[in-house]
């Protein structure tokens, strides 16, 4: 009988990191590969997205214990030793895994099995998702042999990791994937679709755990603006479990025509039929709206560790592929002004929609494949060799 080969995937378990990983998992089981997933207490909150996969017998997980550093002497030195039991309990369930890789997608469950896994001599690979390297992948990347990256320009490598740079982009979900070419095989109408407005569709997007900014905000903005747009306006909003009911009697009250949830399972249809996206520049989300040529306003996170947010929705706002309001400059009236502008112009919206799906890569999943067969295949990969797919090497990778 055909023995799989196993892949050890790591990753934090926030919707950040879980995403990319189990679109990576999914793909690599679709290749024949069969999967480990190690993640954290924290996957609960995603265990819907984990149904199709627990049934399959090539997938198993693994919930680690692992826990973030607090801040404080005792407790960072707690979190020391807790770190090195995580890496020993890695070591041992890699073993029983018999994984012959491990890609780690950063976070502080990632790191203990990146290093777990070059204490056996099993050979790491990294997805870095952010504009700045994350401080677990950043540690991880002197133990991995490549870091793959989303954006063209990532900063805060060390000097010396810096050649495992390699450009591959985002996985993303398959359904988001199929979105981009079933729309571009249907060759839908954006032309009319952005510039004739019978209905305007905003939707709002606050990451993975929705965002305050957003249901306080966005309902003001509304006041400023006039009664024709105000008529058309269908609002799609994810917001916080405790926001929904207020934010459900501001849209009420207002007349607005909305749906709310917490989460929308379908973002990528969402993205698909928006005139407009509101969001935080979460590197998940901006991916997906590229691969759904999705016109967007970005807020970003102010409090993103090194300001990662801030430095993706960049990429996109210097491509001139979205707009950029930073949280400061994110006021009821400068949103109404923004929206004026944009459903008073017919070309704005088409402009942002096809600049950003020149952004969009939809090949990350064959890169990552290539790269993960590469290794296993060939046990090293040699990063000056052109077949190599280490060759396809970020054109401009910035040190930390
Ligand atoms: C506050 C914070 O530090 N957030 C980080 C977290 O993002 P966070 O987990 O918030 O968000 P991301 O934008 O990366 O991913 C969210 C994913 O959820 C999907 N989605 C979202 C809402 C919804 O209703 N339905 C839905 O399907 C999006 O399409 C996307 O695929 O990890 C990302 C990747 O490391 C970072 O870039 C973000 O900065």
């Amino acid at each position: 009988m055909k023995e799989f080969k196993t892949i050890a995937i790591a990753s934090g378990g926030t919707g950040g990191h879980i995403f990319p990983a189990l679109a990576t998992a999914e793909n690599l089981m679709s290749r024949g590969y069969k999967v480990t997933f190690f993640t954290d207490l924290r996957f609960h909150n995603y265990a819907r997205h984990f149904v199709n996969l627990t049934s399959n017998e090539k997938f198993s997980l693994v919930v680690l214990n692992t826990r973030q550093s607090k801040t404080g002497l005792f407790a960072k030195i707690a979190s020391f030793f807790h770190t090195i039991k995580m890496i020993y309990i890695a070591f041992n369930l890699l073993k029983i895994s018999k994984a012959k890789l491990v890609i780690g997608f950063g976070s502080y469950t990632s790191l203990p099995v990146v290093i777990g896994a070059f204490f056996r001599l099993i050979p790491s690979i990294l997805h870095e998702q952010n504009a700045f390297i994350g401080l677990a992948n950043r540690i991880s990347s002197i133990f991995a042999k490549v870091v793959m990256t989303t954006f063209p320009h990532t900063n805060g490598f060390y000097r010396f990791t810096l050649k495992k740079a390699v450009l591959t982009g985002m996985p993303v979900r398959k359904d988001i994937l199929e979105l981009y070419y079933e729309n571009t095989n249907y060759n839908i109408n954006y032309n009319a679709f952005f510039r004739t407005f019978d209905r305007i569709n905003i939707v709002i997007l606050g990451g993975s755990q929705g965002a305050s900014i957003f249901s306080k905000i966005f309902p003001e903005s509304l006041k400023y603006l006039n009664i024709e747009i105000i008529e058309k306006i269908f609002v799609y909003h994810q917001c916080k479990d405790l926001e929904v009911e207020s934010l459900e009697k501001k849209y009420r009250d207002l007349g607005i025509k909305y749906h709310i949830n917490t989460f929308f399972p379908d973002a990528g249809k969402l993205m698909t039929m928006a005139h407009l996206l509101i969001t935080r520049s979460g590197a998940g989300t901006l991916c997906d709206l590229a691969i759904c040529g999705c016109p967007s306003l970005l807020v970003p996170y102010k409090y993103a560790k090194n300001n990662h947010q801030y430095l993706n929705a960049k990429y996109f706002y210097e491509n001139g592929s979205a707009l950029l309001l930073e949280e400061n400059e994110f006021t009821p009236e400068k949103v109404a002004q923004v929206l004026t502008g944009l459903f008073s112009n017919d070309q704005e919206l088409l402009t942002l929609s096809q600049s950003v799906k020149k952004l969009a890569i939809t090949s990350a999943h064959d890169k990552i494949a290539s790269i993960v067969q590469t290794i296993i295949g060939n046990g090293n990969l040699d990063n000056g060799n052109d077949n190599n797919p280490s060759s396809i090497k970020t054109n401009n990778v910035g040190i930390g």
